[in-house]
C-alpha cells in the first residue's frame, strides 16, 4: 500500500469546458487534498461527463486550469495520477475478464492487487476466466472497478462508477472508495445517486451555458 500523499492537492481553477464549439460550464473551481472526495451532480447534459474529461486532460479546458501537485516523482502529473473510469467500460469483449485486467495493468504501472485479487473485491473472483463480452451488465461494471484495483493511481476520477451494480454492488463500492480516501487517495465522481461516502462535498452543476 503506498504512503499517504500528505500534502497532494487537485484543484480546479476557473474551469470552462465545451462540446462541439459550444460552452457547456464555466467559472468551475474546486480544491482536494489527500483523503477527500467530490460528488459532480446536476440534471442530464449538465456537463459533468465533459468535466470530468476536462479533468482527466482527454479534453481541452476553454479557460482555467486544472493543477495537480504533491505527486512527487512518481505522479508528477494528472495524466500519470488519475485512473479515468467513463460510461465506457474500457475491456476487450473476447479477451477474459483476467486477460484485460493483466493488460491494463501492463498498460497503467505501479501494480497494486493481482487480478484475481482485485477481482475477489469486487465479488468477480469466479470468473476471471470468463470471456469479458459473456458478463452481465453489473458484471462488467465490477470487472471495471476492479481496473482501479490492480495498478495504484492517487486520483479517482469516475463517471457514474455504479451505473449498472445492485445494492451489494453498490455498498461493497462505497467500502472500496472508502479505503482509498483512508489510503490518502482523491476521488471525484459524477453521479445522480448517493455513493453512499460520508461528508463529501458536492459540485452542483446547472444546466447548459448559453
Ligand atoms: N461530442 C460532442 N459534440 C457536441 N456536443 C456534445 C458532445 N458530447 C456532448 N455534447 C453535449 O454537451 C453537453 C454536456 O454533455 P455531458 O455528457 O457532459 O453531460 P452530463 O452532465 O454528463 O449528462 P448525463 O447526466 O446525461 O450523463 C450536452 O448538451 C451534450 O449534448
Amino acid at each position: 500500500m503506498p504512503d499517504k500523499q500528505d500534502r497532494m492537492r487537485f484543484a480546479a481553477e476557473d474551469l470552462g469546458g465545451e462540446r462541439g464549439g459550444e460552452p457547456v460550464f464555466a467559472g468551475v473551481s474546486f480544491a482536494l487534498s489527500a483523503g477527500e472526495a467530490l460528488l459532480v451532480t446536476g440534471p442530464n447534459g449538465a456537463g459533468k461527463s465533459t468535466l470530468l474529461r476536462v479533468l482527466c486532460g482527454l479534453l481541452p479546458a476553454s479557460r482555467g486550469g486544472v493543477r495537480f501537485s504533491g505527486g512527487g516523482d512518481e505522479w508528477p502529473d494528472m495524466a500519470s495520477a488519475c485512473h479515468y473510469l467513463g460510461h465506457r467500460n474500457g475491456m476487450k469483449t473476447a479477451l477474459s475478464v483476467t486477460e484485460n485486467l493483466v493488460f491494463w495493468q501492463d498498460f497503467l504501472g505501479h501494480a497494486h492487487l493481482s487480478p484475481q485479487e482485485a477481482l475477489e473485491m469486487v465479488g468477480l473472483g469466479e470468473i476471471g476466466h470468463l470471456p469479458f463480452g459473456y458478463l452481465s451488465t453489473g458484471q462488467r461494471r465490477r470487472a471495471s472497478i476492479a481496473r482501479l484495483l490492480v495498478s495504484y493511481r492517487p486520483v479517482w476520477l469516475l463517471d457514474e462508477p455504479t451505473s449498472g451494480l445492485d445494492r451489494a454492488s453498490e455498498a461493497q463500492f462505497a467500502e472500496l472508495m472508502g479505503v482509498h480516501l483512508e489510503d490518502g487517495g482523491i476521488i471525484v465522481a459524477a453521479t445522480h445517486l448517493p455513493l453512499g461516502l460520508d461528508g463529501v462535498r458536492e459540485l452542483r452543476m446547472g444546466e447548459r451555458v448559453e
